[in-house]
């Protein structure tokens, strides 16, 4: 089998204690393997933004353990984690998470701006991610005059422009159409398939998962194959 990018072994978490404690993932083990893309479904609670936190580095684990790209993020400190954030690891939300009074083009240069690259390179990797997720002609507007489905392009554009190994998506498509939706899941299989990235998405849209290598289900904080 190819190197597993993200192996998670063991992993819980539980939310508060004693009898209102809410046991979000009760030890699980996923390894993700380089190149795939993996969905992971189940219902509203099942634990999936849990999961995809803890092995983005986002909240700490009660128990076990995540390697990503044979580092162990459960092991870091915070600046490590800050680290994995700016260069391994890219994130996108339901919620796309852009900057409203940026526009496209700047949305999509904020973390090159934090990783200092030099400002002709940036302008140069901006293009081409802009590019990449088709929207060259938008790349002035504000997110406030961009549709959902363009929203969550530019968010995909600015998880990629550091040139990330993975990537972790928490419901992309919640807050779009259904038709939008499948072109965001399509374009996320581009990506994985052109930009060589490995990627989780989280969602609990039956549509979408075709476009999957593979599925795996949580219930309960626990994860099945399906
Ligand atoms: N900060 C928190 N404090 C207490 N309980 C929490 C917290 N975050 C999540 N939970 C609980 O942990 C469980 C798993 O939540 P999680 O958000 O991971 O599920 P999910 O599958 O992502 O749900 P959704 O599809 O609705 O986003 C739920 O029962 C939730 O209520």
């Amino acid at each position: 089998m190819a190197e597993a990018l993200i192996a998670v072994h063991d992993l819980r978490r539980t939310y508060g204690r004693g009898r209102t404690a809410v046991h979000a993932l009760r030890g699980i083990d996923l390894d993700v393997a380089a190149g795939q893309l993996l969905a992971v479904r189940g219902r509203s609670g099942s634990g999936k933004t849990t999961l995809l936190n803890l092995v983005g580095g986002l909240d700490r684990a009660d128990g076990g353990r995540v390697h990503l790209a044979g580092q162990e993020v459960t092991a870091m400190r915070e600046s490590e984690l800050l680290e994995l954030r700016r260069g391994t690891l890219a994130y996108v939300f339901q919620s796309f998470g852009l900057i409203p009074m940026l526009t496209a083009a700047e949305n999509v240069g904020v973390p090159l701006r934090l990783q200092r690259m030099d400002p002709g390179e940036r302008e140069e990797r901006v293009a081409a991610v802009l590019a990449l997720v088709g929207l060259t002609a938008h790349r002035n507007q504000r997110p406030g005059e961009l549709s959902g489905g363009q929203q969550q392009r530019v968010a995909l554009a600015r998880a990629l422009a550091p040139e990330p190994r993975v990537l972790l998506a928490d419901e992309p498509t919640g807050q779009l159409d259904s038709q939008t939706g499948r072109e965001i899941m399509y374009l996320i299989r581009q990506l994985v398939d052109e930009e060589g990235l490995t990627a989780m998405v989280a969602t609990h849209d039956p549509a979408l998962l075709g476009v999957a290598d593979r599925v795996v289900e949580l219930t309960d904080g626990r994860l099945d194959e399906t």
